[in-house]
């Protein structure tokens, strides 16, 4: 018999997780303190982007295996299993932002029935467990890491497929550990069980890694247009390795979303802390930024040198493709920066279709890609939406004031684009047409 599941947080990660969980025949009740949120999700409706959740919220309220309540509070009664799913955003030093979750565990402290087990699936800095722990101050609750690794645009694919479970607890008493690690018994992967700080430690590390790797990409990418290498065979190369793998390996305008950009400046906090100097990642977040400058930089000397009443066309707003998430985009801190100097700036998106206040505060929201182009001097690729990849590359030629397309993704065929007269830059790319993109899988074809 499946267990009975609080879900608190109805997120990307707390609805996917309640949604799944109900899907693997537990009973869950997910709860949120957004009004709109709770009462959408009641009439079935998902809040997020993500395929395949609606199908699964659905079937879980008609088989009343998933119920949605509002307030933490109202989820607890007779849970065997509180997931806390609440936001950890950056705080002002950099360090997470551990506030959403004082609150919860404090609202819930008096209410969680005796021998359940709490369980932070948000993703929290080295010591959060035992900082919860003391808080609830109850022996007969338990309290287990169990942080979560799927990726946006595939959270129920990675939730129901994932790498691996991590679970980690400092109870002596191994049996709560066990209890959540049985909540994904119907799966087929690895379970990894560990002492608190180890877990807590592996997500941030897998996210600061990943990170690192972009910035070790993005860099040698740059390095490929020194040298006039070209940084697809590169990578291509480098993938074969098994060591290396071919995976995460994309260079673009810089990595960001909701957690990779936290989650490296908390890792470093926490080094700092903890009397360490963590040079390489602090390396890796500033490789970022520069990163951003260079897209930047190629969008200036695209335009003559001067942003200043230049007008630019965006493709692509959200942090990446399969996403309507703007949240630390990289994309959108580009547009800043070029607004900052003066450009005007229009932007498409596919999964964007009205202004965000605060968000897209710098790009005028257009409905096509071919209206982001009307008049631009440069357009510029952010997003690698596949989409972009079947525009008809004449039709923005004619629409283009001038002549350059910056594709940051490296999503476009080069002699596509430049057959219509226009200019293309990618990253680490060869700059124009009759490149050697495909020689080496050319040879590699012939040969295997
Ligand atoms: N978004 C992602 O892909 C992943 C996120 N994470 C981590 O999971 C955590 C949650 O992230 P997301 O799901 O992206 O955040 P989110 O912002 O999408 O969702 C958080 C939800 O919690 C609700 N909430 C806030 N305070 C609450 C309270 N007191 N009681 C009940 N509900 C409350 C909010 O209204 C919101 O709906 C973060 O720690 C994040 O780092 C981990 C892996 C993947
Ligand atoms: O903790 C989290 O929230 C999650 O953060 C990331 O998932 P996500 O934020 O959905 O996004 P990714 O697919 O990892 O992409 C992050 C950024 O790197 C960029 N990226 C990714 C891959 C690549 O090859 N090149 C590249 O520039 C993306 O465009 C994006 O801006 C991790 O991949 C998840 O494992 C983790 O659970």
């Amino acid at each position: 018999m499946g267990a009975k599941v609080a879900v608190i947080g109805a997120g990307y990660v707390g609805l996917t997780t309640a949604a799944c969980l109900s899907s693997l025949g537990h009973k869950v009740v997910c709860a949120d303190v957004d009004q709109e949120k709770v009462d959408a999700l009641r009439r079935g409706e998902a809040t997020i982007r993500e395929p395949g959740i609606c199908e699964l919220v659905v079937d879980g309220l008609a088989s009343r295996r998933l119920e949605f309540v509002l307030g933490a509070s109202a989820a607890a009664a007779g849970a065997d299993i509180v997931i806390l799913c609440v936001p950890t955003p950056m705080g002002a030093t950099g360090a997470a932002d551990l506030r959403a979750l004082e609150s919860v565990v404090t609202e819930l402290r008096e209410l969680l029935p005796p021998g359940c087990v709490v369980v932070n699936k948000s993703t929290v800095p080295v010591g959060t467990a035992a900082r919860v722990a003391g808080l609830i101050d109850r022996a007969d609750v338990a309290v287990v890491s169990n942080p979560e690794f799927l990726r946006e645009g595939f959270a129920v694919h990675d939730f129901l497929n994932p790498d691996r479970i991590v679970v980690g607890s400092s109870d002596r008493d191994p049996a709560p550990a066990r209890r959540v690690a049985e909540l994904y018994g119907k799966l087929d992967t690895a379970v990894l069980v560990t002492d608190s700080a180890s877990a807590e430690m592996i997500k941030y590390a897998s996210n600061c890694y990943l990170a690192t790797r972009l910035s070790f990409v993005n860099t040698v990418a740059e390095l490929c247009e020194y040298l006039d290498a070209s940084i697809d065979d590169v990578t291509a190369g480098m993938g074969y390795d098994g060591r290396i793998g071919d995976a995460f390996l994309r260079p673009g305008p810089g990595w960001g979303g909701s957690c990779l950009p936290k989650d490296t400046f908390a890792l470093l906090r926490t080094a700092e802390s903890a009397g360490s100097d963590f040079a390489l990642l602090r390396a890796a977040i500033e490789t970022n930024v520069k990163q951003q400058e260079l897209v930047v930089g190629k969008v200036r000397k695209a335009v003559g040198g001067d942003l200043a009443g230049a007008r630019i066309g965006l493709l692509g707003l959200t942090f990446k493709a399969g996403t309507d998430d703007l949240r630390d985009s990289p994309a959108l801190a580009v547009a800043r920066r070029l607004a900052a100097e003066g450009a005007e700036l229009s932007g498409y998106d596919p999964s964007v279709h009205a202004p965000v206040a605060g968000v897209t505060d710098d790009v005028r929201i257009t409905g096509t890609a071919y209206h982001a182009a009307n008049g631009a001097a440069a357009i510029v690729l952010l997003t690698e939406w596949p989409e972009f990849r079947d525009l008809d590359w004449a039709r923005i030629a004619d629409r283009l004031g001038g002549s350059s397309v910056i594709d940051t993704r490296n999503l476009l065929d080069p002699p596509t684009v430049t057959r219509t007269g226009l200019a293309y830059q990618g990253i680490g790319r060869p700059d124009s047409a009759g490149t050697p993109l495909s020689r080496t899988a050319d040879m590699v074809g012939q040969v295997g």
